[in-house]
């Protein structure tokens, strides 16, 4: 099954409203190579004003809730993403599993709310560095697919991200091999919950993608693409990487 190479950013919390003149760029070089799914997923304060100052790219969220409305406080629902503009959403980050102490079972209603309401969701997975230094890195990682993916109504619309712990904001990424071994076991993984439809989920990787190295972790078998953090903050070090994915596609 083909699957489109998809490259998105996830800004954290970076950035202000004068953080959005670096869209242009990368909004341009998404229409250069539409062969390429591009998002940027800013903070929820930059969604709307980014979706108004590049109407062509593809903005995100970084997190949602899984009720729609109620009484909790500080939160945002999928419909309020969408008003703002969101096309998708980055669920179960390790960030807000360590902070704010999500859990995999939290983190699938967020990805089935994301799904009710017609958005990509980015469920993310990987394991800390103990975890892969003590041998475990693929059992946690398949423990937390089968927790946090949802089983019913697989398709485009789902996306799961492999961030080793370790490999994120470090400079450090595992050895090609690693990668291609992790994304085999979920694409396994993915297919004994889900059958034939699991071929059509993209799995992205992410953790220090970069211009340098995005060539080769895209070329690995089940790579359909990155999810990047730091790299994704100005467009002279994203829009290479964007190049890296539309040459292979
Ligand atoms: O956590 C990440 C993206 O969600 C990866 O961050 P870096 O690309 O900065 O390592």
């Amino acid at each position: 099954m083909t699957r489109r190479k998809f490259v998105a950013g996830n800004w954290k919390m970076n950035g202000h409203l004068d953080h959005l003149r670096e869209l242009h760029g990368i909004e341009k070089a998404a229409k250069a190579h539409p062969q390429v799914d591009v998002a940027i997923c800013t903070p929820a304060t930059l969604i709307a004003p980014a979706v108004q100052r590049t109407p062509d790219l593809m903005i995100g969220a970084q997190d949602c809730h899984a009720e729609d409305r109620g009484a909790h406080t500080g939160c945002l629902s999928a419909p309020m993403l969408i008003e703002a503009g969101a096309k998708c959403v980055i669920v179960g980050h390790s960030e807000r599993r360590d902070e704010q102490c999500e859990t995999d079972r939290l983190i699938r209603g967020k990805a089935e709310a994301v799904h009710r309401h017609g958005l990509t969701a980015i469920v993310c997975v990987g394991e800390t560095e103990d975890e892969r230094d003590a041998g475990r890195a693929e059992d946690v990682v398949m423990a937390q697919v089968g927790r946090s993916v949802p089983r019913h109504a697989a398709g485009d619309w789902l996306v799961v991200a492999y961030e080793p712990i370790w490999a994120i904001g470090t400079g450090r990424i595992p050895t090609l091999d690693d990668v291609a071994a992790m994304h085999a076991t979920i694409r396994k993984e993915l297919a004994d919950m889900i059958g034939d439809a699991a071929g059509g989920i993209r799995i992205l990787y992410g953790g220090s993608m970069n211009g340098d190295n995005a060539a080769d972790l895209l070329a690995i078998d089940n790579v359909d693409g990155g999810l990047v953090g730091g790299a994704s903050l100005s467009h002279d070090k994203f829009v290479p990487i964007i190049e890296a994915a539309a040459a292979l596609a």
